[in-house]
């Protein structure tokens, strides 16, 4: 094992808070530190500034701070083909995709981190809040100790590959206190607001967005039983469970997306937060990631996340051929969503994640849904 000052570690720094105290930490612990801003997306906000530009001003304010040398790369051809693409295609064909995701795989943790490891990187940090250990020869991804911003669920397709090689210092560090390290060392982003949402639509209208890139096809919006309820305006703008911006009136419980028919163009919904429509028993996953690359032989109990920040599930997990599996819930979940991602935890360890592709019913298969 090196020294601490004979190892380089390359940070990705996005001008946030977050990875400004992880090169930081880094720092202190003696490590030889090199700040890296990555380009994805040429962007400028509504008022003409690039904000891409606006947060390479924050990296280069911090790693002066911390003495330590950055520089900017440019992947925005990469995430266009691997990222943007994929987003575009998911959305085409009815689906929720998770470009969050698929960045960590793609890019942060693919290309971004080929480049680290070309410039005598040991290591690539970054301010995630997950974990790292190495037991029995290989590395095991653990949750953030802070519940609340633990990203295991974004960083489900890393492998060993990638576990070898990366650091996250804030991952046994709750977020307040992050926070509060930025603002006693004077950081430049301590008083940052966190970014929120998808990173290339940053604050703006979802609905808007999309549009510039997919051509809305508005069509009929109907209850399971076929009773029009009005128009949809294209089913790439709702997810299923969706309550908002339906436009239903009338008297009793509010309306929900229940389903979609892609080849039909009908957005199905139905009234009541729990409509029988959106609950389901099992799912099968494709692409799945073993985190440890052992694909198991037996079904297993372990728990499960469907979206980020929801709480564990209980599941019985059958692996498939093809990489997929079948997840079976102990008990019926809602609104399953086809293009999210199913994550898998036995306690604090993430085993790995898949792509929802299907959802299934016990009763009878749900008829396209979504
Ligand atoms: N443009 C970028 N260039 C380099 N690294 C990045 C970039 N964007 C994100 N990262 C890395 O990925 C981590 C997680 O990204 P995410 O967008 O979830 O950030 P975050 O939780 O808002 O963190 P931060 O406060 O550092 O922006 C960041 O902490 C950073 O290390």
């Amino acid at each position: 094992m090196k020294e601490p000052k004979d190892t380089r570690v390359v940070v990705g720094m996005s001008g946030g808070v977050d990875s400004s105290v992880a090169a930081l930490l880094l720092k202190e612990q003696g490590y030889d530190v090199v700040g890296i801003f990555m380009k994805n997306w040429d962007d400028t906000d509504e008022n003409g500034v690039c904000t891409a530009t606006e947060d390479y001003e924050d990296v280069i304010r911090v790693c002066n701070q911390l003495d330590i040398p950055y520089y900017a790369v440019n992947f925005e051809k990469q995430y266009w083909d691997k990222v943007f693409t994929y987003f575009l295609d998911e959305y085409k064909a009815g689906r929720t995709p998770n470009p969050d995701v698929m960045c960590n795989k793609e890019i942060k943790f693919k290309a971004f981190l080929d480049h680290a490891l070309s410039l005598g990187a040991d290591y690539l940090a970054t301010g995630h809040y997950a974990r790292v250990r190495e037991r029995d020869g290989r590395v095991e991804m653990l949750r953030g100790v802070d519940e609340n911003k633990d990203q295991t669920y974004f960083l489900n397709q890393l492998d060993q590959e990638a576990l070898t090689k990366v650091m996250f210092p804030l991952g046994d560090i709750p977020k307040p206190e992050v926070r509060e390290i930025a603002l006693e060392n004077g950081l430049a982003t301590a008083k940052k607001k966190d970014s929120t949402g998808i990173c290339f639509i940053g604050e703006r209208n979802f609905k808007e967005f999309l549009s510039e890139y997919l051509p809305a096809q508005p069509g009929k919006m109907e209850t399971l039983e076929g009773e029009t309820k009005g128009e949809h305006d294209g089913l790439m703008y709702y997810t299923l469970g969706q309550r908002q911006g339906l436009g239903i009136g009338g008297a009793g419980d509010p309306w929900f997306v229940v389903g979609k028919n892609v080849s039909e163009n009908i957005l199905y919904v139905g009234q009541g937060f729990d409509h029988e429509a959106l609950y389901s028993d099992s799912l099968i996953a494709v692409d799945m990631n073993w985190m440890d690359n052992r694909v198991p032989e037996d079904s297993f109990e372990c728990t499960a996340k469907f979206r980020y920040r929801q709480k564990d599930s209980k599941v019985t997990v059958h692996p498939l051929t093809d990489n997929r599996i079948k997840v079976v819930f102990h008990e019926r979940e809602r609104a399953i969503t086809p293009g999210q991602a199913v994550v898998l935890y036995d306690n604090e360890v993430c085993l790995g994640g898949a792509t929802i592709d299907e959802v299934e019913k016990n009763e009878e298969p749900m008829q396209h849904v979504g």
